[in-house]
């Protein structure tokens, strides 16, 4: 388990984190979602003990990690991604590693398995991939069988099949009932792997949550109708707490109303529908509404730009 308590880090001015607390909960994957800039990397370099808070405290299975006899079995991390020791080999790497923590020379060629790169293992890690990297960065964050597995954005740079790697080892790790804490900026991804979401914007709490309860809590569930008549329709849909919205001819939002309910109404009006579609929020149109105004660095509206290249 992870416990982060009104944590809080500067560096000058610089806000980073901004009075965080948040727990996340073995046996299941916890997503850590937020825009660039959102404070993500801070969070988790100061759960590994790597950074300092400036304020409030983190505790990694009900103790402070740094003080454990054996850290690398309470907590496994792979930060994002950075070049390893380019003259040894992937082994020897994980071997130094393993010595230095106390960990049996033994285990290394277990996890050298479980992480699909036996064939390679011998090999300088100069000339690894990106992928490969990766996959020697999870294999040494996992060479003390931790309890607590923190992998900070695994998916950056790897093809579609280490993207399915990584989903699928998380999910097995967090079966086994291990606490996996994973970021990144890929609601899409997260959506596929993660069952709870801890989602920050400039430092602070957004939303902590299931993936479930995270969407539905964005979406409007509105639904789009398309229809010849559609003014008509607007009017004989119109009542206190339903809301239309038109930003093409021909096509209404609806909220407040089933399309059953929809259809219904359009039926009695004698008014023809050409579609009626139920529409739920991706978790990507969740994320970019609920982080709207936690958002560092925005891309200008392209309308803006054009008034502005106008004056
Ligand atoms: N060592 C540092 N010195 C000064 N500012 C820093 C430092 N590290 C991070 N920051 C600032 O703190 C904020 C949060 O950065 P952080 O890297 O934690 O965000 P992030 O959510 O991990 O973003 P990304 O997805 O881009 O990695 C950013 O504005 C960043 O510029």
């Amino acid at each position: 388990m992870i416990e982060v308590e009104n944590l809080r880090k500067e560096y000058g001015d610089k806000v980073a984190v901004d009075d965080l607390t948040f727990t996340v909960q073995p046996g299941t994957v916890t997503g850590f979602l937020g825009p660039n800039g959102a404070g993500k990397s801070t969070t988790l370099r100061m759960i590994a003990g790597l950074d300092e808070p400036t304020r409030g405290r983190v505790r990694v299975n009900g103790a402070d990690y740094r003080r454990s006899a054996a850290p690398m079995a309470e907590l496994g991390i792979l930060l994002e991604a950075k070049a390893v020791h380019t003259g040894r080999s992937a082994r020897n790497h994980l071997l130094a590693l393993a010595a230095t923590n106390g960990v049996p020379a033994r285990r290394v060629d277990e996890v050298i398995e479980m992480v699909g790169l036996a064939e390679v293992a011998r090999k300088r890690v100069g000339g690894f991939s990106l992928g490969m990297g990766q996959r020697l960065g999870v294999a040494g964050a996992l060479l003390g069988d931790p309890r607590v597995v923190i992998l900070d954005e695994p998916v950056n740079g790897l093809d579609p099949e280490g993207v399915l790697w990584i989903r699928n080892l998380l999910k097995a790790l967090a079966s086994q009932g291990r606490t996996v804490f994973v970021s990144s900026h890929l609601m899409s991804e997260m959506a596929q792997t993660a069952t709870r979401l801890v989602v920050v914007g400039r430092g602070k709490l957004v939303a902590d949550t299931t993936v479930d309860e995270f969407v539905s809590r964005a979406t409007g569930n509105g639904v789009l109708v398309r229809t010849p008549e559609a003014p008509r329709l607007r009017e004989a849909l119109l009542r206190p707490g339903i809301t239309v919205t038109s930003e093409e001819q021909g096509v209404l939002e609806v909220f407040g109303l089933t399309a059953q309910e929809i259809g219904t109404a359009a039926w009695h009006a004698n008014l023809p529908l050409y579609e009626l579609t139920s529409r739920t929020a991706s978790l990507e149109e969740a994320f970019m509404q609920l982080t709207h105004d936690a958002v560092e660095y925005r891309n200008q509206p392209v309308d803006q730009m054009k008034q502005e290249v106008a004056v």
